[in-house]
């Protein structure tokens, strides 16, 4: 990667990769065997009804058990003197839409459930799996027979039945790829940027599972057409609408006699099945990993919502007070870890506090529970945060969802693994923007290109059309500022920002920061474990250990005299490593 750009892949790669699969696929002889079968088929089950040469109904004494090829009935006739070839065309209406029944049925219920189940986990998630178990531990066939007699003979009955018994295989393949994303960055990021649980589920989850759930479509139609002749073969279908199992038991009841007619239903099964399955199996291999289009990149965002306009309850002067938290990990039922103790912050209107300490000693957690983003594990034990005269800790997850993103963004560690692959940059914008400011489709393209342009993107219009696997880390991290920054919030908390950077861009990152603060009069709480970014741009710095304040003030006054000895030894780290850069600049540009 060079430069500021550090452009890896061109960037018309998103359509590249689609138009690429689509000729991998092409150059597969089974998918266009596998296409056309299937679309033959769809032709038929729209218009074979109209097409049929003859009445599917009418009978012929003289055609009765008449072999192929010998007659005006080119397939033959049955043994009720009808014409094979036109029930066959009649049948396939019905028998394609018994098992788009069933698919779809499966689809609705196995995804909503696999989707809650994985997504909210616990009592869903064992709700699910009980459900889940307790059908595939019923005996279809005899749950079957049982609507069959209850019921009557009816196609869609036994298919709705049928896709319910499927609907489990759905279950598990959603519930488990939702497992593997819930907990991934920017699936948190689109937390902290205040997008309900519909809409992450709908935008950055759907988005993982829908190829693997059409995949195993054209498995489960293929299994649900065998299940479905199975039923007719024994006789468990409805006589008034032909399908092929049902041709195909007819025909095997007669098959000493006119050995030819079974053929031509088994073999409409056999070739329909197979196209689905391998048509299904190619795709697969083809796109293989559903997630893995977008190579090693990662997913993103940070932004907010909604004036609070709260009255003010004390403490007029700070803007975001932390008083005497205490956070907590159960570790049996009796016993807990403590991982943040009595911890008391402040930080007033458009001031940087640096919160530095070393790995583990809880500035994430302090930071998540200001964010109200803490894990259901975890327990508040004590303590109270007051942001703009808003109680945190006592809002309803709504009202911290209309705060996050607008009124207090986040920044985080870790930029590619914080920007949705299966997004453009501009799209990630949009979601942001359009939510939290009721912006236009036109209106939010304009400042996101405008932001990205202040966050010293160069061809920013490119950029706007750009998947984050396109992003170098330096251009990753600037959009996930400007993204953080597109709703204007009030607090910034940037964790880490510039961890996963190289050091040249680090600081460029922590001037584009300090710009965006001072311009924008942010208050920003900047999450670090180096004393030499506190001094770059931290009015005020708290010093974390062991889930502990152990020293708070002033950075200039800190720098000149740390009093705890972890202090001195984490000044005395940077001081004999890094090299430390300009002084601080304060607000008004004169360097202190
Ligand atoms: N879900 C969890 N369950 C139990 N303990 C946790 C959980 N999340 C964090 N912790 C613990 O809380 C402590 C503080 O973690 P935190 O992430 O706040 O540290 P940090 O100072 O931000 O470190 P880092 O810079 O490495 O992120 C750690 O000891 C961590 O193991």
């Amino acid at each position: 990667m060079s430069g500021e750009l550090g452009l890896v892949v061109a960037p018309e790669l998103p359509t590249f990769i689609r138009q690429g699969t689509l000729r991998r696929l092409a150059r597969k002889p089974t998918v266009w065997i596998s296409a056309v079968i299937l679309s033959t088929v769809l032709f038929f089950s729209f218009f074979g009804a109209i097409l049929t040469p003859f009445d599917p109904n009418l009978t012929k004494l003289a055609m009765v058990n008449i072999g192929p090829f010998q007659s005006e009935y080119l397939l033959g006739g049955d043994r009720a003197g009808r014409d094979i070839l036109s029930r066959l065309m009649f049948a396939t209406a019905n028998t394609i839409g018994g098992a788009a029944i069933a698919v779809s049925v499966a689809v609705a219920i196995g995804v909503t459930v696999g989707l809650m189940a994985g997504y909210y986990g616990r009592t869903f998630d064992a709700i699910g799996a009980w459900l889940s178990n307790l059908i595939q531990a019923v005996p279809g066939m005899i749950v079957l027979i049982a609507v069959f007699v209850v019921v009557g003979p009816s196609t869609v009955t036994s298919m709705i039945v049928v896709g319910i018994l499927i609907a489990p295989a759905y279950f598990r393949l959603v519930r488990n790829v939702v497992i593997s994303v819930r907990n991934e960055l920017y699936v948190d990021a689109a937390r902290v940027s205040g997008l309900s649980d519909i809409r992450i589920m709908s935008r950055h989850i759907f988005v993982v599972i829908r190829a693997p759930i059409i995949i195993e479509m054209a498995y489960i139609a293929g299994i649900a057409l065998v299940i479905q002749a199975a039923l007719e073969f024994i006789g468990l279908g409805s006589p008034e609408s032909p399908t092929w199992g049902g041709m195909l038991q007819d025909s095997f009841n007669a098959l000493y006699i006119s050995p030819f007619a079974i053929l031509w239903p088994a073999l409409s099964i056999i070739l329909t099945v197979l196209a689905f399955v391998f048509l299904s199996n190619a795709v697969r291999d083809t796109l293989g990993d559903p997630r893995s289009s977008g190579g090693t990149a990662r997913k993103a965002i940070a932004h907010a919502v909604t004036p609070p306009g709260a009255a003010e309850l004390g403490e007029p002067n700070a803007f975001l007070s932390v008083r005497e938290l205490s956070i907590a990990y159960p570790l049996s039922k009796e016993k807990s870890r403590t991982v943040v103790r009595k911890v008391g912050l402040q930080v007033n209107r458009g001031e940087v506090l640096g919160l530095v300490g070393e790995s583990g000693s809880g500035k994430t957690q302090t930071a998540f529970a200001i964010l109200g983003l803490l894990p259901p594990e975890a327990i508040v034990t004590s303590g109270r945060i007051v942001f703009d005269g808003l109680p945190l800790l006592e809002l309803t997850e709504k009202r911290l969802n209309q705060l996050r993103g607008r009124e207090i963004a986040y920044v985080p560690q870790e930029p590619m693994s914080n920007l949705d692959p299966a997004f453009t940059v501009g799209q990630q914008f949009g979601f942001a923007m359009r939510k939290k400011l009721g912006l236009s489709r036109v209106e939010s393209r304009e400042r996101a290109l405008s932001l990205l342009a202040r966050v010293n993107i160069k061809e920013p219009e490119r950029v706007y059309d750009y998947y984050p696997h396109q992003l170098s880390g330096g251009m990753a991290q600037r959009v996930l500022i400007a993204i953080a920054v597109s709703c204007d919030p009030k607090l910034l908390i940037a964790d880490e920002p510039t961890t996963a950077l190289d050091v040249t861009v680090q600081a460029e990152v922590l001037d584009l920061l300090r710009d965006l603060q001072q311009e924008r009069s942010m208050a920003l709480i900047l999450v670090t474990h180096n004393f030499g970014v506190v001094a770059d741009i931290c009015e005020r710095v708290a010093v974390m250990k062991d889930g502990e304040i152990v020293e708070t003030g002033e950075t200039r006054a800190i720098m000149k005299r740390p009093e705890h000895p972890y202090t001195r030894l984490l000044l005395d780290s940077v001081l004999d490593n890094v090299p430390m850069r300009a002084p601080l600049t304060s607000r008004d540009g004169v360097r202190a």
